[in-house]
């Protein structure tokens, strides 16, 4: 796997990150959503480098000028909740692509360390052939993304997959590079150090979902 740790250089994203992590800010809602879409329009920007592009050519009032453009056909494939203002982000960019959503959530039958993911609902078009990005805003055990990976790979082959994120675990990380096609490409704004035994990313910021839509029961 390709892995794109993009605030490693130093830029406007490290901004967005502080607020979304920061204890304060991020207890309004309205700011960390728009924040997360915020740093999705930066990874998107950032894995557009990486797509194919071919000479197209635009015509103005004045004349005609050559340009490339890319011409994959992309699916944004979030997972619910908390993928969903990433999403936007990189909807706001790629507004071409088709969309799918996929449900994953943790279930701990026994106590809050010991949890498998459930994978429920899933509405995509067809993913074969195409740019499959794969939207989470939080990688922390990886567990999510395979298993949700897992799911889709029934529906269908892409032709290539990208994982976009914001915050990582290097655990997760690894895990997710051991589950994940060798060509894969992770687009990721921080990768942390540490995971508690709860599964949550250390430092990390919290629970993304809740802190996006409220608390759940
Ligand atoms: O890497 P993992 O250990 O699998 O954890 C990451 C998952 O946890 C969060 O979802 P959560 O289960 O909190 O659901 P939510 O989006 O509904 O809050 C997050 O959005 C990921 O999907
Ligand atoms: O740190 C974490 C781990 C899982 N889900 C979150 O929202 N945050
Ligand atoms: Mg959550």
């Amino acid at each position: 796997m390709e892995i794109h740790h993009i605030a490693e250089n130093d830029s406007i994203l490290n901004k967005f990150i502080a607020e979304i992590r920061d204890e304060k800010i991020q207890k309004d809602s309205l700011r960390f959503r728009r924040n997360i879409e915020r740093i999705g329009e930066v990874l998107g920007y950032e894995l557009s480098k990486s797509l194919a592009y071919s000479n197209a050519s635009v015509n103005t009032p004045l004349g005609k000028k050559e340009i490339k453009l890319f011409n994959n056909n992309m699916v944004l494939c979030s997972i619910l909740r908390a993928g969903l203002p990433l999403h936007q982000g990189l909807l706001n960019y790629f507004d071409d692509a088709e969309n799918a959503f996929i449900s994953a959530y943790r279930h701990h039958p026994k106590n809050d360390s010991d949890f498998e993911i459930v994978v429920e609902y899933f509405a995509s078009p067809s993913i074969n052939n195409k740019t499959l990005l794969l939207v989470d805003p939080m990688l922390a055990t990886g567990q999510s993304l395979v298993a949700v990976y897992e799911a889709i790979k029934k529906h269908g082959t892409p032709k290539e997959i990208h994982i976009v994120s914001v915050i990582g675990a290097k655990q997760g990380v690894d895990f997710v590079n051991n589950h994940f096609p060798e060509n894969t490409k992770l687009w990721i704004a921080t990768i942390d150090d540490q995971l508690n035994e709860k599964g949550y990313i250390v430092p990390g910021l919290g629970d993304a979902g809740d802190l996006a839509y409220g608390s759940k029961l």
